[in-house]
């Protein structure tokens, strides 16, 4: 049977957890083949573009504001694994709520560092992923960005669990550190290197497999034809999402004793 991309099961160890941000990769890496499809298009992004009426902000803010109300309503943001990006203008879930594994602080609920990583994506990422100039397509490249910035984000704030089930590994290595509010004391004693550099390679890699075109004959894959460069994807692994994922676990760690 197929495995669905969030926690089967719910089982929080810090294999599964691993094993989540292994699967997430995957999602990232089509979001950002599917984001190169497009130029730039800078006029999705321009605040006096669009000129919609009653709305004040750019197509992109727009597309995300109004997509994130549809999907709130329809109860994405009751799982504790997504966050929004305009919690400001959210209306309640009118759905049936289900009852997800809160293995969770309650303190969790208050960090959301989505505007730090729409500032990143747009002013790191964007640059170095796709072409310059614009061909019109300024919906689909806002919808192309919401669906790239929702899995970014999902990945990010899934240090809210790593950080659990470190915590709950060795308690008593974490709590003297949470006390101390020792930031970089904690932020030492959650980081592995090695695994980090894995997960660097590991995307580098899938880019790589995943980006290319398919052939059916040996001569087309000699004249290989990448979607996107895959060092964008690795280089932003190292440069901002694996810091922020371990920025997400050391502020969801001064908040587990509250
Ligand atoms: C996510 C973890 O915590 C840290 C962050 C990592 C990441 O963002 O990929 C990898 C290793 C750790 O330094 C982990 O230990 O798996």
């Amino acid at each position: 049977m197929a495995q669905a991309e969030s926690n089967p099961g719910n089982v929080y160890t810090l294999e599964s957890v691993r094993k989540g941000l292994v699967r997430q990769e995957d999602t990232i890496v089509y979001g950002l083949i599917d984001r190169a499809r497009f130029p730039l298009n800078s006029h999705t992004y321009e605040e006096n573009y669009s000129k919609i009426p009653g709305f004040c902000g750019s197509l992109v803010e727009f597309v995300v504001q109004n997509t994130e109300a549809v999907q709130a309503k329809a109860g994405r943001y009751q799982n504790p694994e997504e966050n929004a990006f305009f919690p400001e203008h959210f209306p309640l879930s009118i759905v049936p709520s289900y009852p997800f594994t809160q293995i969770l602080h309650p303190g969790a609920a208050s960090i959301n560092i989505n505007k730090s990583i729409w500032k990143k994506y747009f002013d790191e990422l964007l640059p170095i992923l796709v072409a310059s100039g614009g061909d019109g397509n300024y919906a689909q490249t806002a919808a192309s960005d919401l669906s790239l910035l929702q899995a970014i984000s999902r990945r990010i704030h899934y240090g809210k669990f790593v950080a659990e089930v470190k915590f709950r590994e060795s308690p008593q290595d974490y709590e003297p550190l949470i006390r101390a509010k020792d930031r970089e004391g904690l932020m030492k004693l959650l980081t592995f290197e090695s695994v980090e550099e894995m997960v660097r390679k590991r995307v580098e890699k899938k880019a790589m497999v995943f980006g290319q075109d398919v052939g059916l004959n040996g001569d087309d894959e000699k004249k290989v034809k990448r979607k996107f460069d895959p060092s964008v994807a690795s280089r932003s692994y190292q440069k901002w999402i694996i810091p922020l994922t371990k920025e997400v676990q050391v502020e969801y760690l001064l908040r587990r004793l509250d």
